[in-house]
């Protein structure tokens, strides 16, 4: 740590507001930041440390004891101190009976122990109250103003009235308490920290396999064809024109898969004929990481758009153009203006910046600071009608810049479809489903499910009970 709490004068000292005091074992770097934030906040922190007089870089007005005299000095007692060290209190039981003990560590890897640390705890001193808190909260973000996303406490415990006095602290130090049930919640609540991202990994997963197999598919159709047919080296496509055909299909397939996972709920709610049965695992998962999945979508297109804006700044088309002209004096001949080409040009590109518009009102709306403005109607009209657009839009883009290009035989290389031709296949399997899925019939049949009705109501609460939980 580099902040020497030391110096820090805590901002209630000797003010009026006084909590109650709070003892805290281990004068480490956690130890440190949250009496001091406390102190902060007005409690009177007492420390608990095996050497009380060489702890000098303690908190001003912070009281140094044993572990002993620091105990009996409070009603709760605050542990941060790793896991490994927990046997010494065995020899504290006496004075820790009755008390709440407050585990905050974490452990280095997932399901590092086969119980949680809070349980461990709980077992090592079976008459005092264990609640698990603070572990999501790190000793820099207490000292720095918090983050956002590190201002939570997620909280479990198997008494109240413990986890109440816990949920008092933090609502002081200006957190927000979660509260997470019994102490056999600890052991998720240890896995937290340890989780890098979750719900990115499979969208970051599908993302860059994608990526890897449209870029090789690109290479081989494009830069491989072009010099085992003509022995022509064009390479220098691997810097820019690959990369701007890849962009944009691992976009559109991306935004299809954000829409695919409530289509195919739907229909397995129309199958069923009910909606109190739950959806397999996979699409579960599927569902909860739409949003991420959209916003790296997003960034695929935006990579495309910027791709596309220097097109007409690379030598090979200043090249390629300058060369035209010369071709057309040497030949004294102009080529026609083609209206048909304009207007396919013009509207593809029309198309591609209204979809991009789009693109990025639905990103925005789904960032946290947004979307707790909007209500849920909003952001599901925003989310949905808006997002079928910018799907619909972005296909259609996509379609007129393929145009008839799918009739000209000569352009398939080794009988391979065209590369943007494989953006397609989701996206207008999403767009037909969601066709069919909007005619009236169909629609009124899945307004009713989602509203309770059954098809079938006795094997569906069967179904329920079977599976303990309901699908909502
Ligand atoms: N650092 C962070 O950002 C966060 C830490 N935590 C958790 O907080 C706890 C403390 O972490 P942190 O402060 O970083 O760790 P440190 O290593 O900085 O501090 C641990 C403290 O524990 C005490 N200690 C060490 N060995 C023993 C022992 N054998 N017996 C008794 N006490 C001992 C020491 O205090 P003394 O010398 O005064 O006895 C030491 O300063 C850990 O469980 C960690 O998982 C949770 C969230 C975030
Ligand atoms: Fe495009």
């Amino acid at each position: 740590m580099e902040t020497d709490l030391s110096n820090m004068i805590p901002l209630y000292a000797g003010s009026s507001q006084k909590y109650d005091t709070v003892c805290i074992f281990g004068t480490g770097d956690f130890g440190r930041s949250l009496g001091c934030k406390m102190m902060q906040c007005g409690y009177s922190v007492v420390f608990g440390s095996r050497n009380p007089q060489a702890s000098s870089l303690l908190p001003k007005g912070a009281e140094v004891l044993s572990h002993r005299e620091a105990a009996q000095k409070a009603s709760i007692i605050i542990l941060a101190i790793h896991r490994d060290h927990y046997e010494f209190l065995t020899g504290l039981t006496d004075v820790l009976e009755g008390k709440v003990l407050v585990d905050v560590s974490n452990n280095l890897k997932i399901n590092q122990y086969p119980e949680s640390n809070a349980e461990f705890l709980a077992e090592l001193i079976p008459k005092a109250e264990v609640v698990k808190a603070f572990n999501t909260v790190s000793a820099w973000a207490l000292q720095s103003g918090t983050l956002d996303a590190s201002r939570q406490v997620f909280i479990c415990g198997n008494d109240h009235k413990s986890k109440e006095m816990v949920v008092d602290i933090v609502r002081a130090l200006g957190l927000t308490p979660l509260d997470q049930g019994t102490l056999l919640a600890s052991k998720e609540v240890e896995n937290y920290p340890l989780q890098l991202f979750p719900m990115w990994r499979l969208p970051m997963y599908i993302a860059t396999g994608l990526t890897v197999c449209i870029f090789l598919y690109c290479l081989l159709t494009d830069v491989i064809y072009t010099y085992v047919s003509d022995g022509r080296d064009i390479s220098f496509r691997i810097a820019i024109s690959i990369p701007n055909k890849v962009f944009p299909i691992v976009s559109l397939i991306l935004l299809g898969l954000v829409y695919l996972p409530g289509l195919i709920a739907s229909i397995l709610q129309l199958y069923r004929g009910t909606k109190y049965s739950r959806f397999p695992n996979w699409l579960d998962h599927w569902m909860l990481c739409r949003k991420q999945l959209g916003l790296v979508a997003l960034a695929f297109a935006f990579l495309h758009v910027l791709y596309t804006l220097i097109i007409p700044t690379r030598y090979y088309v200043r090249w390629h153009r300058g060369n035209s002209i010369i071709n057309q004096i040497k030949k004294n001949e102009t080529s026609p203006f083609e209206t048909k080409s304009a207007w396919r040009t013009d509207s593809y590109m029309a198309l591609g910046m209204l979809g991009f518009l789009f693109y990025v009102i639905l990103g925005i709306t789904s960032l946290p600071s947004v979307s707790n403005v909007v209500n849920w109607r909003e952001f599901r009209f925003v989310q949905s009608k808006l997002g079928y657009l910018t799907l619909l839009l972005c296909t259609g883009h996509t379609l007129i810049f393929g145009w008839n290009k799918f009739l000209d035989v000569s352009r398939y290389r080794w009988y391979l479809p065209l590369p943007y031709m494989l953006s397609l296949v989701i996206p207008c399997i999403v767009l037909v489903i969601k066709f069919v899925l909007i005619m009236p019939c169909v629609d009124k049949t899945i307004t009713q499910i989602r509203q309770g009705w059954e098809r079938n109501p006795k094997s569906a609460k069967q179904s329920t009970f079977k599976n303990g939980k309901i699908a909502v």
